[in-house]
């Protein structure tokens, strides 16, 4: 999706060769502020002053090298991006460098339409950052529940949750695994709308018995029913007025109360059990669930028209597997939180711990994730949790394939072409696997168990037009 935001992007350009800089700036100045740099010392002393957003770093240098003047950016900012500028016959710094944190390299003489294509990506990237933590941050600053992550699929959810937001007449259905963050999406949105400032109340309508959900959610007359209370109930549609009512588990409602809810959100007005007084209350209905509706409604358990009110607007939530860019993201979120809640020195992941989560199957998805990072945090004794802190010693290369949603097909009897599914497989994980390491080649390489001599190699006969 396309960002709305213009944003001017400040691009240096360190290299020896005024030609090169000469060069490239022609080409791009039209697009992006550029400055150039003859010497990584002078870049530096330019990045301490006002960081850029990317930067292209010639490695053959005179005095300080690329090299070392890129652990020196990533000190003062971590964040500001680096390309490699490189001979060909330099791969082995080239190595280092990715290692360092570098998000690219090119190499000389630079052909300027794979420059470009380069840059892109990297603004791409940048950009999309810079929307979600813009995002993420005023939800913190608001002291409001903070929905992390960097995939695309999460960049959508959010501008999705601010149009939503606007509309606080409109019923939302989030569908998605158990654990996928449907709920916090829900308070999001609520904590959102302008202009509600009622309460946020939730219901999970599968922790609650059937006979009882009604009067739970309508509320009931004194002596409505044996055993009712003598003084009657306000129901939680009525305590949720002016804010949002969050029916969970929405699936589990059974079809008597699903008709009653049906005629509220049609026509605004319900009945407490028990009682003839017609009342009137504007709550924003936000309902979800982790079972298959359409399911439900073949079997004639779930209400067609029903589902069609409650998801006028419907936002499905993808399983952390299916975006597992954003699983580094929140495992740092979760340990930075429970380490200060624990009162505990840790300082990061080992590489190892990282590499691990990046290939575990999610079946609790971010709840589980993050019931891992507490448990980790807690247990820990050393500044940097480790892959047995963390439970992982038994996660191996491959499990996705077996348990995953990738699992292979049974052979069809007309058979396959063998050649043409490998072709198709390895296209598939060169590009996960460069999505997941958000293009850093070397990581990319370890998931794929390749070094990155074979890698690179291997990606150019894969992946041609990348
Ligand atoms: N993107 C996210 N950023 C931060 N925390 C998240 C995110 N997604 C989920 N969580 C956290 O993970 C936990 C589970 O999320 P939540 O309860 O919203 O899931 P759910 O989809 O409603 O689960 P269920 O279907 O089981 O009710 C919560 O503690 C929530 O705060």
């Amino acid at each position: 999706m396309q960002s709305m935001m213009t944003i001017d992007y400040k691009i240096f350009i360190v290299d020896d060769e005024e030609t090169i800089r000469e060069g490239i700036t022609l080409a791009l100045s039209d697009r992006y502020t550029l400055t150039g740099f003859a010497d990584a010392e002078s870049a530096i002393k330019g990045v301490t002053a006002d960081a850029p957003d990317l930067i292209l770093l010639d490695i053959g240098l005179p005095g300080m090298d690329g090299v070392e003047a890129l652990g020196r950016i990533k000190e003062i900012h971590p964040d500001v991006l680096v390309i490699m500028i490189t001979a060909y016959e330099d791969i082995n710094s080239v190595i280092t460098c990715m290692k360092k944190g570098a998000y690219d390299y090119i190499i000389k003489p630079i052909h300027m339409e794979g420059l470009e294509n380069t840059i892109e990506n990297a603004l791409e990237t940048i950009r999309l950052r810079k929307e979600v933590r813009a995002l993420q941050e005023r939800q913190l600053t608001e002291n409001m529940p903070c929905f992390i992550g960097e995939s695309n699929a999460i960049h959508d959810i959010m501008e999705f949750i601010t149009m939503v937001a606007k509309s606080p007449d409109t019923p939302v259905l989030i569908l998605g695994e158990t654990g996928t963050g449907k709920e916090l999406i829900a308070s999001t949105i609520h904590y959102r709308s302008p202009n509600f400032k009622g309460p946020f109340v939730t219901v999970n309508c599968a922790a609650i018995h059937k006979e009882l959900i009604e009067s739970e959610l309508f509320g009931y007359e004194k002596g409505a029913f044996s055993g009712a209370s003598t003084t009657g109930k306000t129901g939680l549609i009525e305590a949720a007025e002016g804010g949002t009512l969050f029916l969970d588990e929405v699936g589990d409602m059974g079809l008597d109360t699903q008709a009653k809810l049906l005629r509220f959100l049609e026509e605004g007005e319900f009945y407490k059990v028990g009682s003839t007084v017609k009342r009137k209350v504007k709550t924003r209905i936000v309902s979800a669930t982790n079972r298959d509706l359409d399911k439900m409604i073949t079997e004639e358990t779930f209400r067609k028209d029903l589902f069609f009110r409650l998801g006028v607007i419907k936002i499905n939530v993808p399983s952390l597997n299916e975006r597992r860019e954003d699983t580094l993201i929140l495992a740092r979120n979760f340990m930075h939180t429970f380490a200060e809640k624990f009162g505990k020195t840790i300082t990061g992941m080992t590489e190892e711990a990282e590499d691990r989560l990046l290939i575990y199957s999610w079946s609790g998805n971010v709840r589980e994730l993050k019931n891992m990072m507490e448990r980790g945090v807690l247990t820990a004794r050393g500044e940097k949790l480790t892959v047995e802190d963390l439970g992982l010693e038994d996660v191996r290369r491959g499990e996705i394939m077996e348990s995953g949603p990738t699992g292979f097909a049974p052979l069809p009897p007309t058979g396959i072409d063998i050649q043409e599914v490998r072709t198709a497989m390895e296209t598939f994980y060169f590009k996960e696997a460069l999505k997941m390491a958000k293009g850093n080649e070397s990581k990319a390489a370890r998931l794929l168990n390749l070094n990155h001599h074979t890698f690179r190699y291997q990606r150019k006969k894969i992946l041609p037009d990348d």
